[in-house]
């Protein structure tokens, strides 16, 4: 048996103004900084101690991992990196307003773009300034596998390899886990554990900064389909903020883009 914990970076200053955000690498918020902090003091009162931690390669989810390790003192702990956890890559929406494109082009495709499985936002052009072509960080990535515009079905394709490559040996050698990602490909990799349907998926949200656990059997399958939120009860509040992001009723108080 072995202990998985996923983590959801703390808010993001663009989740605060209600932001697609996809590759660009945005700053934790001030709210975000305390929920990365109060995700490591649950890991420490559920006495929960990983071996390793694995994070994607942006500042948020980044930044969560070392607030929450800091939190429950432990910075020490190995940490690896790989795109492959990144955010789906929201194409063209990267940077637009959830209201207002669910304004502009109406809710039944606003939920396409957000929430099914196989149909994936127009494409960001390479030479626009939310393009992540030219990044530093990416420089070792051969361009075709740069996402211009992911749907959740690309975020499996690409999560796996580094799933079975480079997590499950981990877990094979009974090292608890702590992966610190995003809300999209936490959700492609809740899919593969829970062996989800491309339907149901669409009504799966991760919440901001609240460890999820999940044991798993010997063939890295859940014992317990779902896996348990250390925090249960703040857990379903934040599901349902994240699921109603873009709503009339709650607008990103931020900047607006178009
Ligand atoms: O903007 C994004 O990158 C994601 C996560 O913040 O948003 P959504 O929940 O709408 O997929």
């Amino acid at each position: 048996m072995a202990t998985l914990v996923l983590l959801r970076h703390g808010e993001s200053v663009w989740n605060a103004e209600g932001l697609f955000t996809g590759w660009v690498d945005v700053d934790l918020s001030g709210k975000g900084e305390s929920e990365a902090a109060k995700g490591g003091e649950l890991l420490l009162d559920a006495d929960i101690t990983p071996d390793v931690v694995h994070t994607s390669l942006l500042k948020r989810a980044i930044r969560t991992a070392n607030i929450a390790l800091e939190e429950a003192d432990l910075l020490w702990l190995p940490v690896r990196r790989s795109w492959r956890l990144n955010e789906r890559h929201y194409g063209a929406l990267q940077g637009k307003n959830k209201a207002q494109t669910r304004e502009k082009f109406g809710e039944e495709q606003f939920k396409v773009w957000r929430r099914s499985y196989d149909i994936p936002p127009p494409p960001i052009a390479d030479d626009d300034s939310l393009s992540q072509v030219n990044e530093l960080r990416y420089a070792g990535l051969p361009s075709e596998l740069i996402p211009r515009t992911e749907c959740l079905a690309d975020v499996v394709d690409r999560m796996l390899p580094y799933w079975y490559d480079s997590i499950v040996p981990d877990l094979a050698a009974d090292r608890t886990v702590l992966i610190v990602a995003h809300g999209n490909s936490l959700r492609a990799l809740v899919k593969h554990l829970d062996d989800i349907s491309d339907e149901a998926i669409a009504e799966l949200n991760i919440p901001t900064g609240i460890p999820l656990v999940y044991e798993l059997d010997d063939d890295f399958a859940p014992l317990k389909r779902g896996g348990e939120y250390l925090d249960p009860k703040a857990a379903k509040a934040a599901i349902e903020a994240v699921k109603n992001q873009g709503a009339a009723k709650n607008q990103g108080a931020g900047k607006k883009r178009k």
